[in-house]
């Protein structure tokens, strides 16, 4: 994924993002952190075609995969169904890739229960499945773990680390500053531009 100069004011009010630049190469892991209100979802909106931008361009290749910080399950549907509604869309021929993720996070057995009578986490389990049971070789996440409790928060990280060594583009964002040491590549989002943070950071690309 290639971001060049990338721009958002929402009704021409206030410029959220200023001049992005962000290039995700194949088999990285890299997070974005910023404050809140810092933008963080608006440029993840812009990044997955969501939002056009005021300005600039987002360029990507493959299959793609978005997962939103605000669950979007339909309350009426068992965890089963929403796989196979989303096995359609994806044209998946079954949904065992989306099982094993199931396993990984630790929910297989509320497979047939209805999404609204779900806790938080368990929810949130659910979307992260929702957008990696197509296997996508661009991945982003928008605070991914919110609601984990901390096995299923490391479960998580494990996943995450064996799909960049698959080969996969991982973009995590959060408003914590999370273990830096999982991931390539760690930026801030401040001011409504990306710095790298952290030490021994100083401009290099992922
Ligand atoms: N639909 C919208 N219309 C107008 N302003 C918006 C809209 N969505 C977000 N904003 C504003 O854009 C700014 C950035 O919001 P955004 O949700 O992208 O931040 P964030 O970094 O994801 O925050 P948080 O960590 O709280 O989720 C905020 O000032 C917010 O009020």
């Amino acid at each position: 994924m290639e971001v060049t100069d990338v721009h958002h004011a929402y009704r021409r009010r206030r410029l959220v993002l200023r001049g992005v630049d962000l290039r995700l190469r194949a088999g990285t892991l890299c997070g974005i952190v910023g404050e809140n209100g810092a933008g963080k979802s608006t440029l993840l909106r812009v990044l997955s075609g969501e939002l056009r931008p005021t300005r600039g361009t987002v360029r990507h290749g493959g299959r793609f995969g978005y997962c939103p910080q605000h669950v979007v399950l339909n309350n009426a549907l068992t965890v089963r169904q929403h796989l196979s509604y989303f096995q359609t869309a994806y044209r998946l021929p079954d949904v065992r890739y989306a099982e094993e993720i199931m396993d990984v996070l630790g929910f297989t057995e509320y497979a047939d229960e209805r999404a609204g009578v779900l806790s938080g986490g368990t929810r949130q389990k659910l979307n992260v499945t929702l957008a990696l049971m197509h296997d996508p070789q661009v991945l982003l996440l928008d605070e991914p773990y919110q609601g984990f409790d901390w096995d299923t928060y490391q479960r998580f990280w494990d996943l995450a680390g064996r799909l960049r060594d698959a080969g996969r583009s991982v973009l995590v964002v959060s408003h914590l500053a999370y273990d830096a040491e999982r991931l390539d590549r760690l930026w801030r989002l401040d001011g409504g531009r990306l710095r790298p943070e952290g030490p021994g950071e100083a401009g290099a690309a992922a």
